[in-house]
């Protein structure tokens, strides 16, 4: 018989497998990662039993400190499991997680969510009014109040209705990036007229499309930002979002009395980006609310502006079902949400549609299908052409925006048959489930078609193709950009695509870092041939 007494501390660098004590044998062995552990007699274990990478926190924490892990967590992740198997806990500062990366882990954890409370970056003593009142608005609710906010904002961001009627605006954002790409490639490309290609750093412009995109669906307003001289205000924002996720990961695994001492500035950095976007955000919903009431007064003079689509601000404005704060609260945080999330992944996009010109070419055929058989209507070009949401899938299963989904399960639960006790911090390891040849086939393999087949669809059911594609999150704490994101994305590519041939000098992988949201540490270079 095997004596099944699992080592307790394993490092990321060790062979693959989990150091096991052969009893009878009076050895060690190697048991092959991914094996379910079966405690004596098929006992569930303990939770004491479950593989670590440390017990002291404080340890664990200088390591991350010296070794930069914190930029490389993803891959941190992803070796450690390849160490020890599908279950471990890692206990760094005061942080502590059981981190699982296997879709039938990441169902029962989900089926034992609640109304769990959010990890709070925020402070309820920041500097700014404004950013106080946003720490009160969303960060500290929780349970059913919490939830029947959300439920409100969901109509206006997650329902079919509305995103039919902001639809129309990204896609306007979208061509108006496209018309100005075009004109740059023409104006500094080679070759011949009409053919020229230009090879570039999009992201600065996947920023700022970003940020309009964003700007034009929350508050129905353009901001100007593809004009030749934009905001410098808008460029703030942007740096400061920047900011404020990169100053957020080390902030995390600090206890408040260690914060104020060695992170003091970390913490006012963190601060100071996140009063920037309250009060970038307080100004513009101010003005929003000035032209909302302008145009109804002069809608109800002339009987115009009625049925108009005034952004998701008009909308929670009009509805008045939500406090004036908590739509201040909610607004800012959308805008917070939705600059890099996006810009980031199309950055991902590109390179991968550059360095695979057949499946790039694949898709363009299905896009250009789409689209002339829609008679140009967006939402039905979108339905017409499936690959361009696997596309996006298959991005995020690659890249990852927020590598983990965190959960407290609500009762106690069974994993890997260990025991997980109630309110134990639960993450799911998005960028370890995305690479694992256990749940793709040929993982390394860019296929947005790997979507459309039966057995990755249906993300949501508890079926073998179930919890694969996990980026947006689950349930009713999910990303509540979630539609916005998505349809931004496939209409940015759509006109892109129709518009470009896109080519990398280099095939290799990108290298990436985590600060926060993953991206490339260098922004990959693109060249734009016209079509
Ligand atoms: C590819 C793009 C995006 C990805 C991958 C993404 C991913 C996520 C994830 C994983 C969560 C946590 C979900 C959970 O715990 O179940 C989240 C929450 C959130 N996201 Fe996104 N997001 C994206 C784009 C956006 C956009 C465009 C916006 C705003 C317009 C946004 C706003 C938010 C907000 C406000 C939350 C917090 C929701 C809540 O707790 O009620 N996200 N997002």
């Amino acid at each position: 018989m095997i004596g099944t007494q699992p080592s307790k501390c394993v490092s990321a660098g060790e062979p693959q497998g989990t150091l096991i004590h052969d009893a009878a044998h009076t050895q060690t062995v190697l048991q092959p990662t991914g094996v379910r552990k079966r405690g004596v007699d098929g006992q569930v274990r303990s939770f004491e039993e479950i593989p670590h990478t440390g017990r002291s926190g404080w340890v664990n924490l200088v390591k991350f400190w010296r070794e930069d892990r914190f930029r490389q967590l993803h891959k941190h992740m992803e070796r450690t499991f390849n160490a020890v198997g599908p279950i471990y806990r890692e206990h760094v500062g005061t942080h502590s997680s059981v981190n699982i990366m296997l879709p039938s882990d990441i169902a029962e954890l989900f089926r034992s969510e609640g109304l769990h409370p959010r990890r709070m970056t925020l402070q309820p003593w920041a500097t700014h009014r404004e950013t106080r009142q946003l720490s009160k608005g969303v960060f500290l609710k929780n349970g059913e109040e919490w939830r029947s906010d959300r439920l409100l904002l969901n109509k206006e961001v997650m329902m079919s209705a509305p995103v039919k009627r902001f639809l129309p605006l990204l896609d306007e954002v979208a061509m108006d990036f496209c018309q100005m790409l075009r004109a740059r490639v023409e104006r500094e490309g080679r070759g011949e007229e009409g053919k020229r290609s230009l090879t570039m750093d999009p992201s600065p412009d996947l920023f700022r499309f970003a940020l309009e995109a964003s700007c034009h669906v929350i508050y129905g307003e353009r901001i100007g930002l593809f004009s030749s001289s934009p905001s410098m205000e808008s460029q703030k924002f942007i740096w400061a979002v920047e900011r404020m996720l990169a100053t957020t990961p080390p902030l995390l695994y600090l206890p408040p009395r260690l914060m104020l001492r060695i992170g003091a500035p970390l913490w006012t950095q963190h601060a100071s980006a996140w009063d920037h976007i309250c009060s970038h955000a307080e100004a513009r919903i101010q003005k929003g609310c000035q032209r909302l009431s302008s145009s109804q007064a002069q809608g109800s003079e002339a009987g115009a502006a009625v049925g108009q689509y005034t952004g998701v601000l008009g909308q929670l404005m009009e509805k008045r079902q939500l406090s004036l704060d908590l739509i201040k609260a909610n607004i800012t945080e959308l805008m917070a949400g939705g600059v890099d999330t996006t810009a980031v992944p199309l950055q991902f996009a590109l390179f991968e549609l550059g360095r695979n010109p057949e499946v790039q070419e694949r898709v363009r055929q299905q896009v250009r299908t789409s689209w002339t058989q829609a008679g140009r209507d967006p939402q039905k070009a979108l339905q017409g052409a499936p690959l361009l949401k696997g596309l996006i899938k298959e991005i995020l299963r690659l890249y990852p925006v927020g590598t983990t989904v965190q959960r407290y399960p609500i009762k106690d639960i069974v994993l890997q048959n260990y025991h997980i006790p109630a309110g134990t911090m639960v993450q799911a390891c998005l960028y370890p489930l995305g690479r694992s040849a256990e749940v793709f086939e040929d993982p390394l393999r860019f296929d947005p078609g790997r979507w459309g087949s039966s057995r990755e669809e249906g993300q949501r059911g508890e079926g073998p193709g179930g919890f694969r594609s996990l980026a947006f999150g689950f349930g009713a704490r999910q990303c509540v950009g979630r539609r916005i994101a998505e349809n931004e994305m496939q209409l940015l590519l759509m006109h892109i695509l129709l518009s470009f041939h896109l080519s990398v000098s280099s095939s290799e992988d990108i290298k990436t870092t985590c600060t926060l949201i993953l991206q490339p540490e260098t922004p990959p270079r693109i060249t734009f041939r016209k079509l």
